[in-house]
C-alpha cells in the first residue's frame, strides 16, 4: 500500500545541546502540494528540513517522507526520489553551470540523454548563466538558480526548496512559481519551500506558519487570509506570532475558525482550501516502513563513484594556484631539508692566541722541518705550535688571531668567537720535554705543552661539531708526528674503531633523510587530505550529495582513491629529488624504499581523513594537524634517539604511523636490508596497522555524525 502523504511529521523534538529547536511540531504536506513554510529566521525551518532528508535525527517524535522514515531502504530518502536545494550554494566552485547540473544528474543515474534534455529545458526556465562558465565566477542569484536547477533536474517526488528565491529578481521568482505550480500540477510532485517572502507563498497550495519550534498554522493561504479576516498573509503571521508570545494561541485559533465557520456559511460557498485528503495519513504503511532496514551508507556504485571522481578531479586541475602550491610543496620542502639539514657547518670562529709564535697563525709555516729525529728513539721539534695550527686550515674553523688570552676569552663572552686555542710561549721546549723526559716532568712544564682550548658549548651543536672536528684533527696531528719521528703511526690508535654500516664521514643529512623524507609525506598529506575534504564539507557538497543518494562510503572511497594519486606524485617526487638529484646514498632496494614511503603517505591521507571528520572547520582542522605535527615530531626519534625517552613514551613513539617505518627505511638505505629481515616489514606493519585502522574508525565516525 502506498502512502498518501509526501511528508508527514508527528509530535517532532529537536534540540541541539541545551536548546530547544523543535518543539512537538506536527506538519502534513500532501503529495501534489506546493507547502510553503514559513518563519522568523532561527525558528527552525531548515532543521526541520534537514531531518525531513535524513541529514539529521530528531530527539523524539517520527517523520515519514514518502511513505518511509528518512534513512531507511525503500523510503528513497535520501537518494533520488528527493531534490534538495540547501540554503547554502552547496556546488563545486570549479564546476561549470553545466558540470554542477550534470553531476547531480548523473548521481540520480539520468541517462544522459534526458539529462541533456531537462539542461536545455531548465536552463531556458531558469536563465542559467552560459554552460561553460564556472560557478565561482557566477553572481550569487546566479549560482542560486545553478543550485535550483541542480535540485530538480530529475523531477523528483519530493522537492525540498530552502529559500530558493533569495536574491532572484520579481520576473524570474513568478516564473519560478508558475513552474512550481505546473509541474505540482501534473505530477504528484510535492514541494516544501521555505521564504521570507510572505506574500510570494500565496500561490503555495498550503502554508505552515512556524514559530519558536512549532507551527501556528497549516491551512491553504485563502483560508488563513479568511480565518483572521485579512488581506495579507504578513498580517496572519503578525497575529499569531503576537498571540504566541501572549500565550493566547489556542483561543485565537479558535475564534478564527468561528471565522471560518460564519463565512462558509454565509457565503454557502466553501473557501479555497488545498484537498490535503489526497494524502490522509496510512498508519499501516507507517508501521511497515518503520520495520524495514535503514540504509547502511556503505552501498558502492560505480556511476556515482565515477561522478565524485570527476568532480575530485576538476576542483584539483581547475584550481591552479592550488595545484601549483600542491605540487610545490614536497619539491621545497625536500629541497629546503636537503640543503639546510645536514652539511657541515663552516666558517666558524676560533679565537688563537699563540705566544710562541709573532706571526700567531703562521702563515709561512715549514712542515718538513717541524720535526726530525736525532736517533733510535728521540726527536727533535721545532714551531710545534704552527705544525697543530696548520691542520685546522678547514673550511669548518675560521681562525681568529689574539695577542692576549683575557681578550680572547672576553671575545668568547660577546659570542664573536665559539672557544679559543691557546698555547705558551715555550709550547715547543715543554712539548719536547714531554716526550723525553716522561715521568719525571714537572706539572708546569706539563701545562706549558698543552694546547690549551675553551669552547662555548651554548649552542651544542656547534660547539660539540668543533670539538669532534679538534678531536680528529689532533688525532691526525699525532699520527703524522710519530710517523716524522720513526715510530709507528699505530700507536696513536689505543682503540681502533671502524665502522661495521655507514662511513666515520656520513652527513647528518644521510642520517636524517629517512626520516625526513617520512614525516614530510605523512603531513603533506595529512593536511592535503583535511583540507580537501573538511572544504567539501563546509561548501555542503557532501551533505547535498548524501542527500541525493551518495552514500558516505563512495564519497570517503573516492576522496581515498584521488589522495592515492596525489601520494603516488608527492611519492616520486620527494625520492627523486633526494636520490637522483641530491644523491643521498642508498644501500638497499629503492622498490622497498619507494613502497615505505607511499604506504606512509597514505597512513598521512588516513590521518587527514579523521582531522577532518571531527574538524568543524579549516582552521580547526589546520590547527590539529600543526599541533599534532609537532608533538609526533618530537616523539618519533627524529630529534633524539628513544633510548633517552622515558620508557612509556618510548613505546608510545613506537607505536606511531612513522617511528618504526623511520627505522625499517634506514635500515634499507643505510644497511642495504631486504625484506629478509624483519627490522624492514616492522615498518609496513605498523604502516598498514594505521591505514586500516584510520579506514575503520573514518568509516564508523562518518556514518555516526548525522
Ligand atoms: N548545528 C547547530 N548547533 C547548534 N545550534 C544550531 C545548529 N544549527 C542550528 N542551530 C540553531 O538552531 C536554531 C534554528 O536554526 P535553523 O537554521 O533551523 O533556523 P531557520 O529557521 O532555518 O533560520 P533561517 O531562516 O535564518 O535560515 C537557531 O537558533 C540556530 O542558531
Amino acid at each position: 500500500m502506498a502512502a498518501k502523504e509526501a511528508v508527514y511529521v508527528q509530535d517532532a523534538c529537536k534540540s541541539y545541546g541545551k536548546k530547544e529547536v523543535l518543539k512537538n511540531l506536527r506538519m502534513k504536506v500532501p503529495r501534489g502540494c506546493i507547502y510553503g513554510l514559513l518563519g522568523p529566521s532561527g525558528c527552525g525551518k531548515t532543521t526541520l528540513l534537514s531531518c525531513i532528508v535524513g541529514r539529521r535525527n530528531l530527539n523524539s517524535g517520527d517523520i515519514w517522507v514518502l511513505g518511509g522514515k528518512p534513512g531507511t531502504v525503500d523510503s528513497g530518502v535520501p537518494g533520488p526520489k528527493v531534490g534538495y536545494m540547501p540554503q547554502d550554494i552547496a556546488l563545486v566552485g570549479e564546476f561549470t553551470v553545466k558540470d554542477a547540473i550534470f553531476y547531480f544528474g548523473r548521481i540520480f543515474d539520468m541517462p544522459e540523454k534526458m539529462l541533456e534534455e531537462r539542461f536545455n529545458e531548465l536552463s531556458s526556465l531558469l536563465d542559467l548563466p552560459p554552460d561553460d562558465r564556472f560557478i565561482r565566477n557566477c553572481s550569487g542569484g546566479q549560482q542560486r538558480r545553478v543550485s535550483f536547477a541542480a535540485s530538480m533536474v530529475h523531477l523528483p517526488e519530493l522537492l525540498i526548496l530552502d529559500e530558493p528565491t533569495v536574491g532572484v529578481d520579481p520576473i524570474l521568482r513568478e516564473r519560478i512559481w508558475n513552474y512550481l505550480v505546473e509541474i505540482t500540477s501534473k505530477s504528484n510532485m510535492a514541494v516544501i519551500i521555505t521564504t521570507h517572502y510572505i506574500e510570494e507563498a500565496r500561490q503555495a497550495n498550503l502554508i505552515g506558519l512556524m514559530r519558536g519550534g512549532r507551527l501556528l498554522a497549516e491551512e491553504s493561504p485563502a483560508t488563513l487570509l479568511t480565518m483572521f479576516q485579512t488581506e495579507v498573509l504578513e498580517d496572519v503571521f503578525f497575529i499569531l506570532s503576537q498571540k504566541q508570545s501572549e500565550g493566547r494561541l489556542d483561543d485565537t485559533m479558535a475564534v478564527a475558525r468561528s471565522n471560518l465557520q460564519i463565512q462558509n456559511s454565509n457565503t454557502d460557498i466553501s473557501v479555497a482550501s488545498f484537498d490535503t485528503t489526497r494524502g490522509s495519513t496510512d498508519i499501516l504503511t507507517k508501521e511497515k516502513q518503520t520495520k524495514t532496514k535503514n540504509k547502511s551508507g556503505y552501498e558502492l556504485n560505480g556511476k556515482r563513484m565515477k561522478s565524485l571522481l570527476d568532480k575530485n578531479w576538476k576542483q584539483f586541475y581547475r584550481n591552479v594556484s592550488g595545484m601549483i602550491f600542491i605540487l610545490m610543496f614536497p619539491i621545497a620542502q625536500n629541497v629546503a631539508f636537503l640543503l639546510a639539514v645536514g652539511p657541515d657547518p663552516k666558517g666558524i670562529n676560533l679565537a688563537v692566541v699563540n705566544e710562541e709564535s709573532f706571526a700567531t697563525l703562521c702563515p709561512n709555516f715549514n712542515f718538513s722541518q717541524s720535526a726530525v729525529p736525532y736517533d733510535d728513539y728521540n726527536c727533535h721539534f721545532h714551531n710545534m705550535s704552527c705544525r697543530f695550527l696548520s691542520y685546522i686550515d678547514t673550511p669548518m674553523i675560521t681562525k681568529v688571531r689574539y695577542d692576549a688570552l683575557p681578550d680572547a676569552l672576553e671575545a668568547v663572552k660577546h659570542g664573536e668567537v665559539v672557544g679559543v686555542m691557546y698555547m705558551a710561549e715555550n709550547f715547543t721546549e715543554s712539548f719536547e720535554a714531554r716526550v723525553e723526559e716522561g715521568r719525571d716532568i714537572e706539572a708546569e712544564v706539563l701545562s706549558f705543552s698543552e694546547i690549551k682550548v675553551w669552547l662555548d658549548m651554548s649552542n651544542r651543536q656547534i660547539g660539540a661539531t668543533v670539538k669532534y672536528k679538534l678531536l680528529s684533527i689532533f688525532k691526525d696531528f699525532q699520527k703524522d708526528l710519530l710517523r716524522d719521528c720513526n715510530y709507528e703511526p699505530q700507536m696513536a690508535d689505543f682503540m681502533n674503531m671502524t665502522t661495521f654500516y655507514g662511513k666515520d664521514g656520513d652527513t647528518f643529512t644521510e642520517y636524517m633523510t629517512p626520516g625526513l623524507v617520512l614525516t614530510i609525506m605523512f603531513f603533506l598529506m595529512t593536511l592535503m587530505t583535511s583540507q580537501i575534504i573538511v572544504t567539501d564539507r563546509s561548501e555542503g557538497l557532501w551533505d547535498r550529495s548524501i542527500i541525493a543518494g551518495v552514500s558516505s562510503l563512495e564519497i570517503s572511497l573516492t576522496h581515498f582513491i584521488f589522495q592515492i594519486g596525489i601520494v603516488l606524485i608527492y611519492t616520486v617526487t620527494t625520492l627523486t629529488i633526494t636520490f637522483a638529484i641530491f644523491k643521498i646514498p642508498n644501500s638497499g632496494s629503492m622498490w622497498i624504499i619507494t613502497l615505505i614511503t607511499f604506504f606512509q603517505g597514505l597512513t598521512g591521507v588516513g590521518f587527514g581523513f579523521w582531522i577532518s571528520i571531527i574538524s568543524e572547520n579549516v582552521t580547526m582542522a589546520n590547527v590539529l594537524t600543526t599541533g599534532s605535527f609537532y608533538i609526533m615530531i618530537l616523539l618519533s626519534g627524529l630529534m633524539w634517539p628513544l633510548e633517552g625517552m622515558p620508557i612509556v613514551l618510548q613505546w608510545v613513539s613506537k607505536c606511531l604511523p612513522f617511528t618504526i617505518a623511520i627505522d625499517s627505511f634506514r635500515n634499507v638505505m643505510k644497511k642495504g636490508w631486504s625484506f629478509d629481515y624483519f627490522e624492514v616489514w616492522n615498518g609496513f606493519g605498523i604502516e598498514i596497522t594505521w591505514i586500516v585502522i584510520f579506514a575503520v574508525v573514518n568509516t564508523m565516525l562518518i556514518q555516526s555524525k548525522r
